[in-house]
């Protein structure tokens, strides 16, 4: 049944939408399934998401009209056969008036959001893609989502320097990934801090029974005070806090910081919420019931929906923006194309929507109105190597930073691995040439023996700058 009648208004001018103020407007490239035509399919996508379903119901009425989700801009042939879908573009305005905020306190839940942009019309048959691309939410919603409470700054404040562009925070994931038992995982962890700053749990260690969290976490925390001790640095850990039941992650989270606070560290933890897996409900909880704690977002799980291969799901952008409104102090926003996960070079606009108080996105201006930034992790296949061209491309180095291949991987240490790290950011900062920082700084110079595959890649004829022979 074609709805464009009732859900469809191309005379809607999407300035005065936005200077209204009282419309969230969603952009999606949209593939319509074959026999279909792309009008049809685009208000058959705003009923869904809205107020209607595929037939008219009796129950309709004047006031159910009035919050209709409208498609007021199309352009059938936007992306042509290009990528992987082609497709159109289709802009919906929703009414504010369709999002649902809470009965204790009026602040908006993302899952509702999500369940209404992004919800059933990914399910529909009458397409075949349609993807999410970037949104816009007005200011009257904005003011009333979470958002971050602990932020970057707070981190930088413990290490001990500015709280306004604090730089480079060096980090790593204790690898392996699973299988290291309490004492080794301890020792993991000593062994990187004598070098770097910051250490995450990898995304899936927690508390499994060769590793449980009240035999590793102690030790964890001597390691940390160990370590503070021998450098005269501060240092800071990622302790994974994320279960299903929300009772399950406070008491892993009040567990963990009790640990620490035996050595007056509670303020070097951070709590790894794996956000996608576990959702807007379990970020929250880490949100509202440890708003001093850094909320460390780790999104494992989030290609399902995010991948560029696929004509579903939403945009990266979208899902940084998502978490940004949830709350997060820290999500793990890709490498840009310079680590080992799907990127690419024009994705510093995630790091920017997340950090700064007004981005353009891919389709909307989105405005933040003094909501706390985000700050971006970035993690996944990087090594001091990568890091000067990372920092080039980005523009700064304001970030978190976990290589855990890159740190364990170095030849010399995990501590080699972690100075490797800081040198990359300053080799960076100081403009000088990596070949030449290299001739001067060792941890650094070996991370080119330690990755040179990397090395070929990046620096070619590095062995006869450097002296290095096979
Ligand atoms: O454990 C790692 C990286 O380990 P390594 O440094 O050894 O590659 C992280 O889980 C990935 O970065 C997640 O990917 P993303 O950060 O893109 O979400
Ligand atoms: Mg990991």
């Amino acid at each position: 049944m074609d709805q464009s009648n009732r859900y469809a208004d191309l005379s809607l001018n999407e300035a005065d939408l936005i200077a209204g103020g009282k419309h969230l407007l969603v952009a999606y490239k949209l593939i319509p399934a074959k026999g279909y035509g792309f009008l049809e399919v685009a208000a058959h996508i705003a009923a869904e998401s809205s107020t209607g379903t595929n037939v008219e119901v009796s129950t309709t009425d004047d006031f159910t009209r009035g919050v209709d989700a409208l498609v007021y801009d199309i352009d059938e042939t936007a992306f042509g056969d290009e990528g992987v879908t082609g497709g159109g573009l289709m802009k919906v305005a929703y009414p504010v008036e369709l999002f649902d905020p809470n009965l204790i306190d009026g602040h908006y839940n993302v899952s509702h959001m999500w369940s209404l942009i992004l919800g059933n019309n990914q399910g529909m048959g009458d397409h075949e893609g349609l993807r999410m691309l970037d949104f816009m939410v007005p200011e009257c919603m904005i003011r009333k989502f979470d958002g971050p409470s602990a932020g970057i700054a707070d981190l930088w404040k413990v290490l001990g320097r500015p709280e306004v562009d604090g730089g480079y925070i060096s980090g790593t994931i204790i690898k392996p990934k699973l299988g290291l038992r309490p004492e080794p995982f301890a020792k993991a962890c000593l062994d990187f801090w004598l070098g770097g700053d910051f250490i995450k749990n990898d995304e899936p260690q927690a508390n499994q029974p060769f590793c449980p969290m009240k035999v590793v976490i102690p030790k964890v925390a001597e390691a940390m005070d160990r370590a503070q001790q021998e450098t005269g640095q501060a240092k800071l850990f990622s302790a994974n806090a994320t279960a299903d039941y929300h009772g399950e992650c406070v008491a892993r989270g009040e567990y963990i910081l009790s640990e620490f606070a035996k050595y007056g560290n509670e303020k070097h933890v951070a709590f790894l919420i794996d956000g996608f897996v576990t959702g807007p409900a379990g970020v929250t909880t880490a949100r509202r019931a440890f708003p001093d704690t850094f909320l460390h977002f780790h999104r494992a799980g989030h290609g399902a929906v995010t991948s560029y291969k696929s004509p579903m799901g939403m945009d990266p952008l979208c899902y940084m923006k998502l978490a940004r409104l949830q709350g997060a102090s820290g999500i793990h926003t890709g490498t840009m194309g310079y680590g080992k996960m799907e990127g690419h070079g024009k994705e510093t606009v995630l790091a920017y929507m997340l950090e700064r108080d007004e981005c353009m996105g891919h389709y909307f201006n989105q405005k933040w109105y003094g909501m706390k930034p985000t700050a971006p992790i970035i993690s996944g296949g990087m090594n001091a190597l990568r890091l000067p061209g990372f920092f080039e491309n980005l523009g700064h180095g304001n970030v978190i930073n976990t290589c855990g291949g890159g740190s364990f991987g170095h030849i010399d240490s995990p501590a080699a691995g972690g100075k490797s790290l800081d040198q990359a950011y300053d080799c960076w900062k100081s403009g000088t040439d990596p070949i030449e920082y290299a001739k001067t700084h060792g941890e650094f110079a070996r991370a080119f023996e330690s990755f040179p595959g990397d090395a070929d890649k990046l620096y070619p004829g590095w062995r006869d700058k450097l002296g290095v022979h096979k």
